[in-house]
């Protein structure tokens, strides 16, 4: 499907990497680095080989006038204090103000100042796999088309900013998402904006401006084309069509020439998508493949408006369909979130997996998949990584174990019981297996230091902090937790300071409007005035033992989607996560056996009125 971007260019490299930087082994002689401010603007610095992180915000200080102690700079998960050593050539890194320094906002130079500044091409790749080197053609075709006065078109749909970027015949070749214009990103064109990169967006555990990055994993992952994710790279890319607003006064800046860090994929042509089609034409291996997908990397958004729909064969071909996966940036979140998986009632969900797809699954190597992507993309978050590994090897074993993609999907999918959200199968196995790994004395639940780095600092995540296992019948499954005290001060404190921080300027119609509209926010719940988190034991037909419901104080923060994590990763240091790995798969077996049992019961209990 992917025509000329599958295959391998290598000779046009100095296309997208223009100043020969990169020689094609990710061994530059020097390095250039594209520095991200909190709210979006980009330039793009070459590396000295004795420069540290103090000589580099020295630099950015003339060119963004932040003073050099007043900001961090960080590349993924980790705060550059010093040695630059891990800062591979092309990567994106992010400069920060200091929290203490945070109510003057970093100034976005824009136009000729920073341009001058700044001598990188019109569109650039960033990074050097192999499987980018397709996309060469597709980013010279861009460049002629700009050059020749065909203009990139904003796309209306979506809650984020999109531009379709055309060839020179004004066909549209690429869909182009800058990271600075996600919903809630400085930049958003449609009025959702409030954050500053870094802080936890649509979905709590995605960060605003990190979902760019998500795609291309996602591309990077989908070996052999297996699910037809469509090629997708990150690139550094200049033009005035893009938004930038003016935080001062409140408006859009008009036609400033602007850097953006953004996802590039290659446009497909198409007929509709899954919402606006039955589904019965899909073909149960396209089905399956882009479940698999979906369930290595906990796709949270896979609603039908992001699988593509192309007929074959023109118009009246029939009934054969293809299917395109797209929109994978809310997939690999920090922690276990609730996935989002639009086929799992699909009948196709419900069929054996063939033996191709058996054997695809075998050979997924999960530590080779993070190995990958540490490489591809290294400003990948650890967290995201375990998430991956976790969920790549859930797979492995149910389906060894004979589960279907619908069982697979509903094990790793909350329940919602009126307003309460409880942990899916898989969270209480992992809650289980963390248990398990704390009783044999790994002083689990301590976070070290480092651990630190990586997690979120301005969330309302009390929830967790609250989480204190009751194990006093040990053993017992499902587990049974107790989160924090209703009244617990220092909860509320923490909440109410992570409100003050955040502020979020969104208009309330608007933003409800737009939740009805966007099928991503299908979920979402605006909810009563406050939230909390309710404490206690199991309530009602709670089968896993976890309640939780919200009610607090108002607050902008609640425009966004309340949610939960039941369990996190980053908390745990290479032994622990090791340890917990191997109890994780001891609890498998038990719980594979139990869901195949419910299955079977319910199969009962409908007849033959639900066979196919
Ligand atoms: N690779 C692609 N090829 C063709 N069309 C695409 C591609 N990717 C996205 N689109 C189209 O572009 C539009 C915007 O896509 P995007 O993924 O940003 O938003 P969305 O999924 O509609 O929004 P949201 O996830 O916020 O609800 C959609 O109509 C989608 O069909």
């Amino acid at each position: 499907m992917a025509g000329k971007f599958d295959t391998p260019v290598q000779t046009q490299m100095a296309v997208a990497v223009s100043n020969g930087v990169c020689n094609g082994e990710c061994r530059p002689r020097t390095r250039r680095v594209f520095v991200q401010t909190e709210t979006g603007c980009v330039l793009g610095l070459e590396l000295d080989r004795n420069d540290n992180a103090h000589t580099v915000k020295r630099k950015l200080q003339i060119a963004f006038n932040v003073p050099t102690d007043e900001s961090s700079l960080t590349f993924g998960d980790l705060t550059l204090n010093n040695d630059l050593s891990a800062i591979r050539n092309d990567s994106p890194l992010l400069l920060t103000r200091n929290v203490m320094h945070r109510s003057s906002s970093t100034p976005c130079l824009s136009g000729k100042n920073l341009q001058q500044r700044d001598r990188s091409s019109l569109v650039e790749i960033l990074g050097c796999s192999v499987r980018f080197d397709g996309a060469i053609e597709l980013v010279k075709e861009i460049i002629k088309a700009i050059k020749n006065g065909v203009d990139p078109i904003p796309v209306n749909s979506g809650l984020g900013g999109a531009y379709y970027f055309r060839n020179t015949k004004g066909e549209n070749v690429a869909i182009v998402k800058p990271t600075d214009e996600e919903p809630f990103a400085p930049n958003n064109p449609k009025g959702f904006i409030g954050k500053a990169l870094g802080q936890p967006g649509l979905k709590h555990s995605v960060r605003v401006g990190e979902t760019g990055f998500r795609e291309v994993a996602a591309y990077l992952l989908d070996y052999d084309h297996f699910a037809n994710v469509p090629p997708t790279v990150l690139v550094k890319v200049t033009h005035s069509v893009f938004n930038v607003n003016d935080a001062m006064n409140g408006n859009k800046l008009q036609n400033t020439k602007v850097s953006k860090i953004a996802s590039l994929q290659q446009f497909i042509p198409h007929d509709f998508d899954a919402s606006d089609h039955g589904t019965s034409s899909f073909p149960v291996d396209a089905i399956h493949r882009i479940g698999i997908l979906d369930i290595r990397i906990l796709n949270t958004d896979r609603h039908g408006g992001n699988l593509l729909v192309r007929k074959f064969g023109g118009v009246g071909g029939f009934g054969k369909v293809e299917l395109i996966p797209i929109d994978h940036g809310l997939c690999l979140p920090e922690s276990l979130e609730d996935p989002y998986f639009e086929w799992i009632h699909w009948p196709q969900a419900s069929i054996p997996f063939s033996e191709d797809e058996l054997e695809y699954i075998k050979n997924i190597d999960p530590i080779r998949d993070s190995n990958m992507l540490r490489t591809e993309l290294p400003m990948i978050r650890e967290a995201c990584l375990r998430v991956l590994v976790l969920c790549s090897i859930f797979l492995q074993e149910a389906a060894a174990f004979g589960l279907c993609l619908a069982e697979i999907g509903e094990m790793m999918s909350r329940q919602f019981h009126v307003q309460q959200e409880e942990p899916s199968e898989l969270e209480v196995i992992c809650l289980e297996a963390k248990e398990l790994v704390r009783e044999i004395d790994l002083s689990f639940f301590k976070a070290d230091e480092k651990d630190d780095e990586f997690q979120f600092d301005m969330d309302c995540e009390a929830a967790q902090f609250n989480v204190s296992p009751n194990m006093s019948g040990s053993a017992k499954s499902p587990l049974h937790y107790e989160f924090g005290s209703v009244n617990d001060q220092s909860f509320l404190a923490q909440v109410d300071e992570a409100v003050e921080e955040s502020e979020i300027r969104v208009d309330e119609d608007r933003f409800r409007n737009a939740l009805s509209l966007s099928p991503s926010l299908n979920k979402v719940n605006l909810g009563e005035k406050g939230f909390h988190y309710h404490c206690g034991k199991p309530e009602g037909n709670s089968t896993m033992g976890y309640s939780y419901s919200s009610r607090m104080s108002r607050s902008a923060n609640e425009q966004l989607p309340t949610s939960i994590s039941f369990v996190k990763f980053a908390d745990m240091n290479e032994d622990e996560w090791n340890a917990f790995i191997t109890k994780f798969k001891e609890l498998l077996y038990p719980a594979f056996a139990n869901r195949r049992s419910q299955t079977t019961g319910q199969r009962q209990r409908l007849g033959n009125s639900c066979q196919f």
